[in-house]
Parts: structure tokens; sequence; C-alpha cells
């Protein structure tokens, strides 16, 4: 195998200053390219040159002649420095993750050959400076305050120009282009021939995640180096779904240690639980789990609930089990979760890594108290109808709360919530409800794409392929949000959870040094399941402003329908619109083809399309646990791999504590009204205490319906309650 098949600059090129523009750099970059087609395409005879494609003014590869002899591996980045040995180099935990069997024949296959070298990650000093990330651009690279003012960058925006006077109408009509810009890895395919982009755009992208050491970074945080600097803390998601054998020392501790010894506590527990050889306080057999959790502690662990309630031994797992999520803190939610439940049947899995998130700590309290109320107060309903995930630190709240240690299902402060779905949250409650066997085949499935993130060259890397994408599409193109689009209505959730991920991980505006950012970061996640998006807000996708677009899609549906007399199965309909959408917001249509179909002159302006809209499309053999876990820990790595070309800390979320401390204030506030003290409205600004007022008036205005509807109520029961809130007014 090659040690490398990455074309570079010639380091002393790559590094010169940023006056060095594409043109300077043009004949290297030309036998760049070159070089990629010939390593790309060296098992394949070139495809035969069909002449100029209109409009396309792209290096023509076409053009590149076919290679005489099989291409000589190109120097590794450290190639002006001698290499360590690839075992000094490889971080702990990619060394030792075994293949998968499916992975093992990814890497025997010849037209995909697996970065045995690992040469992208070599090891950064271990750091736990303020920037540990930071550190990482010093070495043979000259530092930067923002990425923005590398060359690497500034060959960017230019590029970008170049390409917004291209038309994905007429690149993808280019086969060799269309060849290229193609992954497949452990049976996950990905096409993002549909981007804006060229291979000199893959080559240029590449070159700004070498000069932000995004390899270095991920090598960082693979080892367990405090990354999270704000926070102090390791971001380890990552071992979450480690093998056995492996090892990560933080702090002197291994921490796949610690995980095992929690996921075989979860298996014992879920199993004797099933079994009913756990049982509920009255001696009745456990059917229900009601999950308490917000934000990071309930989207993941509800995306794969609805996942695996279709794939094929979830199904059949779960037949006696009922797993309920209660995130909101809304009164509907805690009676939808109580619902037709008996507490002598039910387990509450409080789910929260602080164990003080507000909304949890009373939706858990709640779910108590309606246990209390079913069962009487005696410390067993507690002890046996109460268990938590929580992080370690937090043990003593949850004992305070009455959950025995034992019951205490321990993450810790090195997962970040959002981050977690691997770790308890994801794992107790799943496995109560399908078994610890599927749980165990959705980290396999991560675990999976962490070796492949951890090992593949980038120009064959999915989540690094992805992570750059985004950077182009948001830094270069400008375009601010983008959606996640499933052909699977067992995805449903999916788009939701990986919108906390990213939006949480890169919503930021300095760097991990604190230097405010000059470009736009962070995009606007949404999605929804195919088809039904198409009748919603497709209209914008394709007629408004351009949202690239991640279609997921599936080779197998995980249920067979095929209605007699109809022609196609119903997968094969929900697919058809799956490999029709990315055309028509790539090519879109034009009015000369309108009018050649007979529309009217004054409609085709409204019925145009005007197409390159970007999109790329993920196609897989079946969704099922496996794949749900390889999707997420693809989108996972996707979200790190932008921040680390980004040069911010994607593992803090500081942006969620002003408003927690500001309910924190008018919850006073409230507590006043409500048992008829004055509340110090003044504290607030004058909105703000207008609307509260309001509130207490039951919504409506003076004499407005809410009052009549018995707002009164809310003004709290005496007379210093209305003076304060009049006073305001005045
Ligand atoms: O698991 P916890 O500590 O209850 O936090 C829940 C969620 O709240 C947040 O801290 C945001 O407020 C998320 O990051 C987290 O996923």
């Amino acid at each position: 195998m090659h040690s490398a098949f990455i074309p570079r600059l010639p380091v002393s090129r790559a590094c010169q200053g940023p006056d060095r523009g594409p043109a300077n750099d043009k004949n290297t970059r030309r036998s760049s390219i070159r070089k990629m087609a010939m390593s790309i395409n060296h098992r394949k005879p070139p495809r035969k040159y069909r002449g100029p494609i209109q409009g396309y003014r792209d290096e023509p590869l076409h053009h590149i002649p076919p290679p005489q002899s099989a291409p000589r591996p190109i120097p590794t980045p450290s190639s002006s420095s001698p290499s360590p040995p690839s075992s000094a180099r490889a971080p702990r935990i990619a060394a030792s993750i075994p293949l998968s069997k499916a992975a093992s024949a990814a890497a025997a296959s010849p037209f995909e050959p697996l970065h045995p070298s690992l040469s992208h990650f070599p090891p950064s000093s271990p750091s736990t400076s303020p920037s540990a990330a930071g550190a990482a651009t010093q070495g043979s690279h000259p530092t930067y305050k923002l990425p923005s003012q590398t060359v690497e960058w500034q060959r960017l925006v230019r590029h970008a120009a170049e390409i917004k006077a291209l038309h994905l109408r007429h690149l993808v009509q280019d086969p060799v282009r269309s060849d290229a810009l193609c992954v497949d890895y452990d049976g996950v395919y990905m096409d993002y021939s549909r981007q804006q982009m060229t291979m000199e755009t893959r080559t240029l992208l590449i070159e700004l995640a070498k000069r932000t050491q995004v390899g270095e970074k991920v090598a960082a945080m693979a080892r367990g180096e405090k990354i999270n600097h704000t926070e102090g803390r390791a971001v380890l998601h990552m071992a979450t779904r480690a093998g056995r054998e492996e090892s990560v020392i933080v702090d002197g501790v291994d921490v796949v240690r610690q995980v095992h010894r929690v996921l075989d506590k979860v298996k014992a527990f879920s199993e004797g639980v099933r079994q009913g050889t756990i049982r509920g306080a009255t001696g009745k057999r456990i059917r229900n789990i009601v999950a308490v959790g917000i934000g990071g502690s309930y989207l993941g662990p509800a995306c794969i609930h609805e996942v695996f309630k279709t794939e094929e031994e979830g199904s059949q797992s779960c037949r006696d089990f009922r797993l309920r999520f209660l995130s909101n803190v809304d009164p509907v939610d805690v009676a939808r979760a109580q619902e037709k439940l008996d507490p002598e049947e039910t387990l509450v899995v409080v789910v929260s890594k602080s164990f003080a998130t507000a909304e949890t700590m009373l939706n858990a309290r709640t779910m108590r108290q309606w246990l209390w109320d079913g069962m009487g107060t005696h410390p067993d309903v507690c002890a046996k109808h109460m268990a938590a995930c929580a992080s370690a630190s937090a043990t003593q709240l949850v004992e305070a709360f009455g959950i025995p240690s034992e019951r205490l299902f321990e993450f810790w402060d090195w997962v970040g919530g959002r981050y977690s779905v691997c770790a308890s949250p994801g794992a107790l409650p799943i496995s109560l409800k399908f078994g610890f066997s599927v749980f165990e085949k959705f980290l396999a499935g991560a675990r999976s794409m962490d070796r492949h993130f951890l090992t593949a060259p980038f120009e064959k890397n999915l989540p690094v392929l992805m992570g750059l994408l985004g950077v182009w599409n948001m830094s270069f193109l400008g375009y601010r949000c983008r959606t996640i689009i499933p052909y699977a209505e067992a995805m449903m959730k999916f788009p939701a959870h990986i919108q906390q991920v990213d939006m949480e991980s890169n919503g930021k505006h300095v760097t991990v040094d604190g230097e405010e950012i000059n470009y736009d970061i962070g995009e606007i996640d949404f999605g929804e399941p195919g088809t039904n998006g198409q009748h919603s807000f497709f209209q914008l996708l394709h007629m408004g402003q351009v949202v690239p677009v991640d279609f997921i899609g599936f080779a197998e549906s995980q249920k067979a329908l095929h209605v007699a007399g109809e022609e196609l199965s119903s997968h094969d309909e929900l697919m058809c619109n799956f490999f029709a959408q990315p055309d028509a917001l790539a090519v879109g249509k034009t009015g000369a083809e309108l009018l050649a179909e007979g529309i009217p002159p004054d409609h085709v302006p409204h019925r145009t399309f005007k197409g390159n809209r970007p999109s790329l499309s993920l196609l897989l053999p079946r969704l099922n646990a496996y794949s749900m876990g390889q999707l997420l820990a693809l989108y996972e790595h996707r979200t790190a791999v932008q921040g680390f070309v980004w040069h911010v800390n994607s593992f803090d979320q500081w942006g969620v504590e002003l408003g927690k401390q500001l309910a924190k204030s008018v919850r006073e506030e409230m507590k006043l009204a409500r048992t008829g003290q004055a509340p110090n409205l003044h504290a607030l600004v004058p909105a703000t205490a207008r609307i509260l007022q309001r509130y207490w008036r039951g919504g409506g205005g003076e004499g407005g319906q809410g009052k009549e509807a018995g707002g009164e109520e809310g003004l709290g029961e005496s007379q210093e309650g209305q003076e304060g809130l009049g006073h305001v007014n005045n």
C-alpha cells in the first residue's frame, strides 16, 4: 500500500507568504492535480475525452495523460524532517482499533486503500495550555491568529470567485470529475460531485486542513489532551465506543476501562430488568422506561430510539417494553410521558450530566412524586424505580436525590452532553428497551467510522471531506444554512440531534485564543425526512436562498412494502425522489427549456429553476443500529473538523449560560408574585416586566380575554403583588 497519496505542494512553496496567489503556483498545482487524478484513477483506464463542456471553465482534467507507471508514493507531510515510526505517531486509540469485517474488506480492496501510516496524526506536544488546539498551529508552520490570514485561506477566497462563475449544470456532466468526487467506506457511499467545486477545490481545501493542522488536532483529541481548554476537559467521545482492548490515559486513568466498566453494568442491569430478575418495589416486572433529560441528554437517545424501533433486531426485542422521553418542562410533556403507565411497572431514568439542569430536575422531581403517589414514599420506591445517568462528579447530587449509587450509570466530564449518546445516556434507556446487543452494534458502527476518521487520507476521509465542504460552503461561498434530508422516516429525529451537535459546537465568535473571528462560521442546521420536506420547505431550497443539502438514503428498506398492482415498491418510490432532488437542485431548468415545453412566456420567470445549488448524497445499504452508529460518528466528526479548521473550541457551550442565569432572576420574581409578595420588576428590562404582568393576568390585556378567563389569579394573592406590578406600569 502507498504510505500516502495526497498530492502536496512542496513544503517550501506551500509555506511561502500570503502574497503567493494561485497564479504563481499554477504549475505546481497543475502537477499536483495531475498526480491526484493519477492516484485516484490509476487502476482504471482514463475515460475518453468527449470534448469541452459548455460553460465549464475548470482545469480540463480530461487532458491529463494516462499514467505511464504506477504513481510513486508522495512524500508524507513530515518529509522535510525524519518521521517518527508509525507506531509512535499513531494515537493510542487509533493504533489498537480493530477493523470490523467490512472495514477489513475495504482495506483489502484495491480501490479503497486505507492509510496505514497514520501520517496525518503525528503527536502534538502534550498541552493543557489555554489553547491546546491553538498550540497545534505551531511547529513547522508559522503561527497565525486567524486561519483567514493564511495563504491557504486566501487562495480559497480567490478560488471561490472562480468557482462562482461555473455552473453545476455543466460540472455534473464531467465523468472524470464525477468519479473523483465520491468516497466509499464500509458501506457508506458519499457522492459529493454536486458540490460547487472542482478537484482543485478539494486540493485547496485539503491544503487548508493541513495548514490548520486538522490531523494533529484530531490526534490530540483522540489522545485525550484537554482540547476543551475553557472547561479544562478532554474530548473523548470516541473512547465511549472504543474496543475493550484499547487504552486512553487521561490524568493517569485509563478511560476505556471506565467506559467498559459502565457498559458492563448497563448490560447486567438491562438484562436483569428485561429478564425480570430485577423488579419494582411491589414485585411487578418493569415494562416502562421514562428517560428524563434535555438537550444532549435527550436528542441523541431519542434519535436512535426511533431508528431501533424499526431495525431488524430492535423491532423484535423491544416488544415487551415501552420507552418514553420526558424532555420539556411543559406539563403537557409530563402528561404524555405518564399517560396510561402503571408506576409499579415503571423505571424512571434521569439523564443529566450535571444533574442540575433546571428543567430536568423539575421533571425528575415530578416523576418521583408520581411514583410516590402510586406506591408511597418508602425509600425503596426511589431506589427500585429510579436510575441516573450522570457525570461521576454529580454522584452526591444523585444520592441526595434518593437514587443509590448502584443505580448511577456514570459518564464523565470528558464526554460533552451532545456527544454522549454512546455513553450511558444512550446505553441505558436503549438497552433496557431493545437489549444490550442492539446497542453494541450501534457502538460498532460508530467505532468503524472513528477508525476511518483516524486513519484514512484526507481525500478519502468521509468526515474530513464533509467538514471541509461545510467550511467551503459557509466561509467561502457564503451559504449560512444547510439541511439534512434522510429518506428514512425512522431518522426523523436525526436532523434535530445533529442540529444540537453542530450548532452548540460551532456557534462561536472567537478562536481558541479569544481572537474575534472575521469569517463566517457555524451554519444553521435543520432538516426533515424526505419526501415530507419536499412538500414543505423545498420551495425555498429550489427557488429561494441557496441551502446546501445532505441527502441520506438506503438501498434497502427496513420494511418490505410492495402493494399488488403497483409498479414500484414504496421504498423505490421514496428513493426515486432521493435520486431526483439533487439534480433538480444542481441542474435546474432554464427559460429556454420552459419555452420549448410550451410554457407561456409570462410564466417562465416564475417557473425557472436557476439550479447551481449544492448537495451531497450518502447512500448506505440499510438503516440499522450499525449504520446509525456510522452516521452518528460521521456527523460528530464533521463538526469537529469544521471547528478545527475555523480554529474554535467546538466543545464548550458558554452561549447557553446567560439565558439560564436570566431565567433564574425571572424565577425569583415569579416566586414572589406567586406567593403574594411584591416582585422587584425594576430589576428587569421594561418590556420583560410588561409581558410578565400580562402573563400574570392570564395572557390578556386590561379587561381582555385572558383576564375574563381567570387571569387575575396570576397576580398573586396579595395586594402587594398587585401594587408591585402597578408600580412598574407607571
Ligand atoms: O445533561 P445536562 O447537564 O442536564 O445538560 C443538558 C443539556 O444542557 C446543555 O448544557 C445546554 O444548556 C447542553 O449542552 C446539554 O446537552
